[in-house]
């Protein structure tokens, strides 16, 4: 059991596209806590609705989706200060406004596209301080030269006065962080943060957000095709398939002790994890597409140990250990076993 604070409570979190074919089920019933002082990693194949239910945490799912009723989204926040939990999923813009960029805040893939070209660098992070916090402009800027040391940009004082333009892929990144923690977040949110970046910056960016959650106690939630760096900078394994979470885990436990088939499938795919001469294997097939979603099991029709019984119902959630859950059929009856092939 965690001993650190609740930041974050998703209940059955259920985002749709309402397009002309249908409803596209990007996330169907979602489910997860997340705590002070430690990183999730949300990890799965493209289009398992990873940065949906991001966007759905920091209230930027916009028509044609729609957050379904019943979805609950807790931010807790809020009981620090006396206050009831805020439903995040049924909360006003000016609520979502005023902790976005603030309490909770985001990096994203792409820094140049984040950042506004025409604008230094400094005046974009001096204005996220401003907006919410009140301080003078030098005040500002001070902090934003300090930031831009921290997350290890030298010569800060001088970049603060340069154009996104003027810097490398990487030093934009930085910045971007830099920006995402000016208001000291209770939780950063960061979708494939390193995906664009080489190998030595890769490393060096993952080492800032662990720096971070150690020394502010954030909580960080990472969204990453990478089980290599997941087993980096995680303390807790998301793995989603379909629009749900398949299993959840600690990540020592998850590598050592995967139980669904496709936690399975992707370690047993993942080059990064793979012992050296040993043959990598891919997961056949692909998700299935959110508007046709299968009655039974999402992943039935790529598991190697479906049955009949999985493609008529869904799994429901079996506690292999604390804080270790699967949603497999297998595992219903007996809490421990292993699945062959791993
Ligand atoms: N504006 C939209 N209209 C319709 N469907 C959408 C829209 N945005 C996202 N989706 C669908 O939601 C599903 C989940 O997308 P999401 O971007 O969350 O996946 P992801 O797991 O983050 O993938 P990736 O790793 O490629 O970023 C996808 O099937 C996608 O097609």
């Amino acid at each position: 059991m965690s001993v650190n604070k609740k930041v974050i409570r998703v209940e059955d979190l259920r985002v749709y596209f309402h397009t002309k074919k249908g409803d596209s089920k990007a996330v169907d019933g979602n489910h997860f806590t997340m705590y002070e002082n430690e990183t999730l990693a949300i990890v799965g194949e493209s289009g398992c609705g990873k940065s949906v239910t991001a966007m759905s945490i920091l209230g930027l799912v916009s028509k044609p989706g729609e957050i379904m009723p019943g979805s609950k989204i807790e931010y807790m926040g809020n009981v620090e200060r006396g206050e009831q939990g805020l439903n995040l999923a049924t909360a006003t813009d000016e609520e979502i406004r005023n902790i976005r960029g603030n309490e909770i805040s985001m990096i994203f893939q792409e820094p140049m596209s984040s950042l506004n070209p025409v604008i230094k660098v400094g005046d974009q992070i001096m204005e996220n301080i401003m907006i919410h916090e009140d301080v003078s402009k030098e005040e500002a800027r001070k902090r934003a030269i300090s930031l831009l040391g921290d997350v290890g940009i030298s010569r800060p004082e001088k970049v603060v006065d340069n154009y996104p333009f003027q810097l490398s892929g990487g030093m934009c990144q930085r910045v971007m962080i830099a920006m995402a923690l000016s208001c000291n977040p209770k939780l950063l949110i960061a979708d494939e943060p390193t995906t664009a970046l080489d190998v030595t910056i890769q490393a060096q960016i993952l080492s800032l957000m662990n720096k971070l959650k150690e020394e502010k106690g954030t909580s960080i939630m990472l969204i990453t095709h990478d089980l290599g760096v997941v087993a980096q900078v995680a303390d807790n394994v998301n793995v989603m398939y379909a629009g749900k979470v398949v299993e959840t885990a600690p990540v020592k436990e998850l590598f050592e002790n995967p139980k669904h088939p496709y936690t399975i499938g992707l370690m047993n795919s993942m080059p990064s994890l793979a012992e050296d001469g040993e043959r990598l294997t891919t997961i056949e097939g692909s998700v299935p597409n959110p508007l046709y979603l299968p009655k039974g099991c999402y992943f039935a029709d790529r598991c190697p140990h479906a049955t009949e019984r999985c493609r008529q119902g869904q799994p429901t959630d079996t506690k292999i250990k604390s804080r270790h859950h699967v949603w497999c059929f297998l595992y219903e009856n007996e809490n421990d076993e292993k699945v062959e092939g791993k």
